[in-house]
């Protein structure tokens, strides 16, 4: 156990909230791929075979020929800002700190990645060095899973293990079936239709809902997640009026030899485009942020399964990324976890931000 600074009488309990993605490679070249694919699969959540067995393949092929091929694709979604997953990241922090300002609460919201940068730990002490002692965890996926949430988890333990004084902790196990959270999507969905005009469902047109998939096997062993992907599923098909028929349940993104959950999205979206789908809506509510797997693997190479197979337009559906329904999402449940914690500003930051606000109103009004 480590030595810390001692321990102050009276000093302010201070909350934060600490938002967990999954965690991208730095850059897109093979040496980053490499590194940040050693690291993720090296997770024994994540790759449920024996530790040796596993590091042969892994190091022996995986890491020889994943990296360079990975890499390529990074490539295609790279922004300025570097990769998706990261820059929404940031902005999701930003206006999620601004969703706490109109409440008038005094939260940090910090951004870590579980594999990769920042740390979960380097985010942990921090936290601890300005002070936060409350701190609630929110990893940034829907569904619980072993491979994603638990996984988490295992990072906060890891960090907590060797402190002295840890931090009172609350964890977000998952939200698939939160009102708020059915609703950003549905709202996000309608919006999509607002511009694009609705598909003609009683024309044979879709509206897909594809999810990250994991192995069969986790599902046997007694992952929720399959049962959860479904839950979401169906609240959104109820709050968006669909019928059976007008929308199908996939998974995408398998890895390895063995079996996932099925249907696959590849293989969907290649019958429908056999069957003459004259076009698809596809969205993703298993990812809080646009990434790889939903930039890359839905939008360009599931246009092109569906397109080159023989279907119509394709329509891709953004994640729920920084919007103004993500932010207000995510502090409602926020708001809910930390129920019994004293949140609220100071009175003089609050008066300080209500003056600043009116002043800010009353130069665009002048503006005007
Ligand atoms: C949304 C939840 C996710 C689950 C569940 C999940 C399970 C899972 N993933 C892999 C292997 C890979 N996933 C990769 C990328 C990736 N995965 C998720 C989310 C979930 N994964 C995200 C958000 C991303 C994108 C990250 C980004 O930088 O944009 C990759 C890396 C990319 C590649 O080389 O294809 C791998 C590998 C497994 C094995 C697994 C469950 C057991
Ligand atoms: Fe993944
Ligand atoms: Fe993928």
């Amino acid at each position: 156990m480590r030595t810390e600074a001692p321990f102050r009488h009276g000093t302010p309990q201070k909350t934060a909230v600490l938002l967990v993605n999954l965690g991208t490679p730095d850059n897109a070249d093979t040496p980053s791929l490499r590194r940040y694919l050693k690291e993720f699969l090296s997770d024994p959540r994540v790759v449920e075979i024996p530790k040796l067995i596993w590091w042969i393949i892994l190091n022996g092929i995986i890491l020889q020929i994943r990296p360079k091929k990975s890499a390529a694709k990074y490539a295609t979604v790279w922004t300025d800002e570097g990769s998706p997953l990261m820059a929404i990241g940031k902005r999701q922090v930003r206006v999620l700190s601004e969703a706490f300002k109109a409440r008038r609460w005094d939260v940090r919201v910090e951004l870590a990645m579980r594999y990769g940068n920042p740390s979960v730990a380097s985010r942990m002490d921090q936290l601890r060095k300005d002070g936060y002692d409350r701190v609630l965890v929110f990893p940034l996926y829907p569904q619980y899973a072993a491979a994603t949430t638990a996984s988490v988890f295992d990072a906060v333990f890891d960090w907590a293990k060797p402190v002295r004084n840890i931090p009172e902790l609350r964890l977000v196990k998952h939200y698939h079936d939160h009102p708020a959270y059915i609703h950003a999507l549905a709202e996000s969905v309608r919006k999509h239709w607002q511009i694009n005009g609705r598909p003609n469902f009683e024309g044979g047109d879709v509206l897909l809902f594809s999810f990250h998939g994991v192995p069969e096997m986790t599902l046997l062993k007694g992952d929720p997640y399959h049962c959860e992907c479904y839950k979401t599923a169906r609240l959104l098909v109820e709050e968006l009026g669909l019928q059976k028929g007008d929308y199908r349940v996939t998974f995408q993104s398998r890895f390895g030899k063995a079996k996932w959950l099925e249907p696959y999205t590849d293989k969907t979206l290649e019958a429908l485009g056999k069957a003459g789908t004259k076009r698809i809506d596809v969205m993703c509510p298993g990812f809080m942020a646009d990434c790889l797997e939903t930039l890359e693997e839905i939008n360009q190479e599931g246009r092109e399964d569906f397109q080159h197979a023989g279907g119509g337009e394709f329509h891709y559906i953004a994640c729920l990324n920084d919007s103004e329904l993500s932010a207000a999402m995510l502090s409602e449940i926020t708001a809910q976890h930390m129920q019994g914690w004293p949140v609220d500003m100071g009175y003089e930051e609050s008066m300080a931000l209500e003056l600043a606000e009116s002043r800010k109103l009353a130069l665009e009004m002048g503006a005007q």
